[in-house]
């Protein structure tokens, strides 16, 4: 029997133990699973509490069962569900009865959801958004995956992908009526029109993106700056734990530390690097030298001075090339923003601070709520209105472009020749075919699915 025709099951509930775990079985075996641990078939849909018995007839668990038959199941197959108590042992002999039917096998990630989308549950941007939803950590990516997996995307490019096709029949039927190939203008008027519309609605979305597509992934943060001025501690703040070693000695950070924050619903990974300084041992240098490269590729620097040396920058100017220091603070342009930490060390003496620069005390915790605020609105530019963002992945993008630069030169061909504009039509309905997962070929899918949970 072919592995697709297999009837697949996992746990598809967290790691044991746990208070209640449920197994999933998807195929045309479910039923008989079913019939086999609980004698008989429940009523569909409906929780149904059975003891489950395994081939011996030895009892396995108390327990909550659902039937769904297909095709209206979440794979479109029928569907069993067993909610057990969340035991090992208990799931050891679950799994153990479930496999001994015929025809059963363990599923691979993702491969429920793969069924699912090849019966026609759900397109491919939807799935995408399953597994985003499922790897949500913060409420903004809960609510981008969410969207997405009401097929915000999806609906779009499925409207785009008909209105493609209906245009290219325009043009076709035109390219068939005339014997000279010249296609008669009422015909190519309206179909110029539907392109030019379609292209500028693609390209609208392209535009809205900023960078919604890292709110998967998060913004990064580097906190980088001379040594001894108090990064670590800085870094700690933001953490609220003890993620890095402070220390009064010069040089105590040597590897990058990473902390994941969740940033007024923002993912935003905060980095404390080595502090920056010409130095003879080779595994500061290294330190040093990890600091930099990692400040270089940040989308926001904490450039960290000293209260005893505001704003020196002539001397530690370190941050190379692009991202050098600006010193001021323009949220559109911004990569570094200026902070003077230590400021408790010269209060009273009025802090004279450059133009731009944010004073705080890391160690006494003033001026880092502040900090935190201007962060989150760093981040809320950043991410851009994410909240009109359709655009998730970057495979999503690329097609996208694909789509928008085809219509763009079938309007371009259209006077030199209709052939060559349907042609056009035709890779941008295909672009957006791959998109959908209507159109494509089974290693992207074998990617994209794999990168899945087992038992989703
Ligand atoms: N008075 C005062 N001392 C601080 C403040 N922040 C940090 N310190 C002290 O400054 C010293 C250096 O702090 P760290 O956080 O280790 O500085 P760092 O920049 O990470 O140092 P390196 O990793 O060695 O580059 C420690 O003794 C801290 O207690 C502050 O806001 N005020
Ligand atoms: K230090
Ligand atoms: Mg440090």
């Amino acid at each position: 029997m072919h592995p697709r025709d297999q009837t697949i099951f996992a746990l598809s509930s967290g790691r044991p133990p746990s208070a209640i775990a449920v197994v999933r079985v998807s195929g045309s075996q479910a039923g008989a699973v079913l019939t086999a641990l609980t004698g008989q078939l429940p009523a569909p849909r409906q929780a149904n509490r059975r003891l489950l018995r395994d081939a011996a007839g030895q009892p396995i668990d108390d327990s909550v069962v659902l039937w769904f038959p297909g095709p209206a199941s979440a794979t479109g197959e029928d569907v069993a569900e067993f909610h057990v108590h969340g035991g090992r042992a208990v799931l050891a002999a679950l799994i153990a009865a479930i496999s001994k039917i015929q025809n059963t096998r363990a599923a691979e990630a993702g491969e429920f959801t793969r069924r699912a989308f090849e019966n026609g549950k759900l397109d491919l941007t939807e799935a995408e958004g399953l597994d985003d939803l499922i790897h949500a950590d913060t409420d903004r990516q809960r609510r981008q995956a969410l969207r997405q997996l009401q097929g915000l995307l999806g609906n779009r490019a499925r409207d785009w992908r008909e209105r493609i096709i209906e245009a290219s029949a325009l043009i076709e039927a035109g390219i068939d009526f005339s014997d000279e190939g010249d296609v008669p203008a009422e015909l190519m008027a309206p179909a110029v029109k539907a392109i030019r519309a379609l292209h500028d609605e693609i390209t609208e979305v392209l535009a809205a993106q900023g960078h919604a597509e890292r709110l998967r992934d998060g913004m990064v943060v580097a906190i980088a700056g001379p040594p001894n001025v108090g990064k670590s501690t800085l870094m700690n703040q933001l953490a609220r734990r003890e993620v890095a070693i402070v220390s009064p000695h010069a040089g105590t950070t040597r590897d990058v530390i990473e902390v994941q924050l969740d940033l007024d619903g923002y993912p935003v990974t905060v980095i404390d690097t080595a502090g920056i300084r010409e130095t003879e041992d080779p595994v500061e240098q290294e330190g040093v030298r990890r600091a930099r490269a990692r400040a270089e590729d940040a989308d926001l620097v904490l450039w960290l001075e000293d209260g005893d040396h505001p704003a020196d920058r002539s001397k530690a100017s370190p941050i190379p090339t692009r991202k050098r220091p600006s010193g001021e603070i323009d949220f559109r342009g911004l990569t570094v923003l200026h902070v003077r930490n230590k400021i408790d060390l010269v209060a009273g003496e009025g802090t004279d601070l450059a133009e731009g620069q944010i004073g705080i005390s890391a160690s006494r915790g003033f001026g880092v709520p502040e900090l935190v605020n201007l962060l989150v609105g760093f981040a809320a530019t950043f991410f851009g209105e994410s909240e009109g963002a359709l655009v998730t992945r970057a495979r999503q993008r690329e097609l996208l472009y694909r789509a928008s630069d085809s219509l763009h030169r079938s309007l371009e061909l259209v006077e030199e020749g209709e052939e060559l504009a349907a042609e056009e039509l035709r890779a941008a309905a295909y672009a957006l075919g791959r998109l959908l997962g209507r159109v494509d070929v089974e290693d992207v899918l074998g990617a994209i699915f794999q990168k899945f949970c087992i038992g989703k």
